[in-house]
């Protein structure tokens, strides 16, 4: 159990409201410079409201520190977390610069995002790159986790729970945040449509480990202006065609988030489900990743596999499926958007 040379563990998040009077000021810093129409935004705040203000996402997050932090300690291995996110409190900045005052000079950092996007991956570079800038701090940015056995894992378990649990011929629909098309061409490097592959490929995996043929992938939460094609097709619009097709019962499994965020509480649990029961369709919702034991060790085991590498070892680098490990750095044009120009951490 040897972190070395790694002092710290900071866990990189989203971060989201936590109160009423958060949403709007929370809102402004995601979209700053992002060009969301106004209406998107104002029915983006009524989910939060919907769901009293508060985001569920700090409260996992706080879960999982608690289950990383148990987990380390079972293990003897002696690592501080601390915890940073890119639009509310505890803001990643304030953090970096508390972790330089507690005299911690090398952290490696965990992303609660697994796949290659601006938005999951460069974005959080960016953030990265201004956390460290003039602190005696040097951060390390984990690499992408989204095949990883402790990510497969639980989708598998949960999912061959849910089917077990479903009428015969139901339908597995895996789900993930949509995106720019043009964002998923960048995603990975120019045309490499990282994003889309990965996520085709952690289906394929899911769907094959438990031998069930019927399956299909679309996305949800949407937002942006309506002329700017976004990756499809829509949950909504999809599960209309699958009832349309005589499907009569679906679960779904939200393979895009490692924990139950608006999106998969609101876009999912409330809105698809309210579609599912409008077309007559059955509906499940398999459960993410959230704090499962095999989540939790996948912490551990990338800390320890990073910090071998950073030692000049050669450690194992678990990946399933056919893409194997992503690099511990991204190639040099991977996920860049509109501000190719803006530094990030390597
Ligand atoms: C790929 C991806 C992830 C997964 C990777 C990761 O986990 O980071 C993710 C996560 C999240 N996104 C979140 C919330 C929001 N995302 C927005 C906007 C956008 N997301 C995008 C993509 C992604 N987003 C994109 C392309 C936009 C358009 C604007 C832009 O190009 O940047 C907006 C603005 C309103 C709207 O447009 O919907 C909100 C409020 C929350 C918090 C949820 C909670 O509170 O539980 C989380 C975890
Ligand atoms: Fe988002």
């Amino acid at each position: 159990m040897d972190p070395r040379p790694f002092d710290a563990l900071l866990l990189v998040s989203f971060g989201g409201p936590e109160k009423p009077d958060d949403v709007v000021p929370f809102l402004e810093n995601v979209t700053r410079g992002r060009g969301i129409p106004r209406e998107r935004l104002v029915e983006v705040g009524e989910h939060y409201f919907g769901f009293g203000g508060k985001s569920p996402i700090n409260d996992q997050n706080r879960a999982l520190i608690a289950a990383i932090e148990s987990d380390f300690a079972e293990h003897g291995l002696n690592l501080p977390v601390y915890w940073g996110n890119r639009n509310w409190d505890p803001y990643l900045r304030e953090t970096t610069e508390a972790m330089a005052a507690d005299g911690v000079r090398r952290a490696v950092c965990f992303v609660t995002s697994a796949y290659s996007s601006y938005s999951g991956c460069r974005q959080y570079r960016e953030n990265l790159y201004e956390a460290e800038l003039d602190l005696p701090v040097e951060l390390a940015k984990l690499r992408h986790y989204y095949n990883h056995p402790g990510f497969v894992g639980p989708f598998v378990e949960q999912t061959r729970d849910a089917l077990a649990a479903a009428p015969d011929g139901t339908h597995v629909v895996f789900v993930t945040h949509s995106i720019p098309d043009a964002m998923n061409d960048a995603s990975g490097g120019p045309g490499a449509q990282a994003y889309l592959r990965q996520h085709e490929s952690v289906a394929r995996m899911v769907a094959g480990e438990l031998g069930h043929d019927a399956w299909s992938l679309a996305f949800c939460s949407r937002s942006g202006a309506p002329h700017i094609p976004w990756l499809e097709p829509d949950i909504n619009d999809h599960l209309e065609e699958l009832a349309g097709r005589g499907v009569r019962s679906v679960a779904v499994v939200p393979i895009g988030f490692i924990s139950d965020h608006m999106e998969v509480i609101y876009d999912l649990d409330t809105e698809a489900a309210q579609t599912a029961r409008d077309l007559g369709l059955e509906f499940v919702r398999v459960a993410t990743p959230g704090v499962h034991p095999q989540f939790v060790t996948l912490v551990r085991e990338l800390v320890l596999e990073r910090a071998a590498s950073e030692r000049g070892e050669q450690p194992e680098r678990p990946a399933l499926g056919d893409l194997g490990p992503w690099p511990d750095h991204c190639p040099a044009q991977c996920c860049v958007n509109a501000r190719a120009d803006l530094p990030v951490l390597p």
